[in-house]
């Protein structure tokens, strides 16, 4: 008999072809603290079964806390995460480490280990979550190696490896399970312009052939918007502005004009809020002060 959860994971993900539920990911009215601090309010989201859509906004928004959402790592206050209908918060023990085992991650910082060579570094997931025989998992660490344009580095050590080669392994170590859902957090953080182009595509170009949903949270505009096919920004825990990539380019909303243009000033400000002006805190009385 099939266990209860492979049967519930099997429900999770199961692609229903042809089925009009096109929401892959979606946000209803979730409000999310730290503690006594709200972090989201009230959010709003959908990512549609196949797309690539990025999340967007300055430091501290929220970004991050979306993910872990995603991943059940931390739950709302009220509202609900949902993951192809299923309300995340509800999962819970095998059900709820199936959920994140058909997730793949890249995350700024998910190095790879580094006394571990390349190959075992894609190998590593297949060895912990599957029973396949040795010549199988070969195969598919040689394939994914491929789909990053590496193979033939699966002997080196990851410190032989330059940044943007390390992320393409760190990619391929992502994919190897072959994920339903990719989360990328910062994926293009530290590269250098042609490695970030190189990681941009290879993001793009597996999405579609692997059929991926995923949702990517970045700071890089450029990079970001010939890629995704739709796009969220995030201010104060509050969806602000959305839309396609031309929509984003062509709107006239100041905050999303600040934001692509990178602009020092305008709907976040450069100065922080000082309580006193610049006048008080030089001692200057009774002058206006900025
Ligand atoms: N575990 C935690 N406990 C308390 N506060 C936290 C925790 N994790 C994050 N925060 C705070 O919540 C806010 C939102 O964090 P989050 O990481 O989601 O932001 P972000 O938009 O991803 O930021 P960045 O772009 O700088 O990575 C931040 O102010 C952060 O300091």
């Amino acid at each position: 008999m099939r266990p209860l959860f492979s049967f519930v994971a099997a429900v999770l993900y199961s692609t229903h072809p042809g089925s009009p539920l096109d929401t892959f990911i979606e946000f209803r009215n979730v409000s999310f603290a730290y503690g006594e601090r709200p972090i989201l309010k009230n959010l709003n989201l959908t990512v549609p079964r196949g797309k690539l859509v990025a999340i967007m906004g300055g430091s501290g928004s929220g970004k991050t806390t979306l993910l872990r959402l995603i991943s059940g790592q931390v739950r709302p206050q009220s509202g609900e995460v949902r993951v192809n209908g299923v309300d995340v918060a509800t999962l819970s023990g095998r059900a709820l480490y199936e959920h994140r085992r058909r997730m793949g991650m890249l995350f700024q910082f998910g190095a790879l280990f580094t006394d571990l060579s390349v190959f075992e570094n894609v190998a590593f997931p297949l060895r912990e979550h599957t029973r396949l025989p040795e010549s199988m998992i070969r195969d598919l660490v040689i394939m994914k190696l491929a789909a990053v344009g590496l193979r033939g580095t699966q002997d080196l050590m990851p410190g032989e490896l330059s940044g943007g080669m390390a992320r393409r392994v760190a990619l391929a170590r992502a994919i190897a399970l072959d994920p339903a859902l990719m989360l990328y957090d910062e994926p293009f953080t530290g590269l250098d312009p042609i490695s970030l182009g190189v990681i941009g595509h290879l993001i793009k170009k597996l999405n579609d052939t692997l059929g991926t949903t995923a949702l990517m949270v970045t700071h890089d505009v450029h990079t970001s918007l010939d890629i995704v096919d739709y796009v969220y920004f995030v201010a104060n825990g509050e969806i602000i502005a959305e839309g396609t990539p031309e929509a984003v380019r062509a709107s006239d909303s100041p905050w999303v004009r600040q934001f692509v243009s990178g602009q020092p000033d305008g709907p976040v400000h450069f100065a922080y809020p000082a309580a006193r002006t610049l006048a008080e805190d030089l001692g200057f009385q009774g002058e206006s002060g900025v």
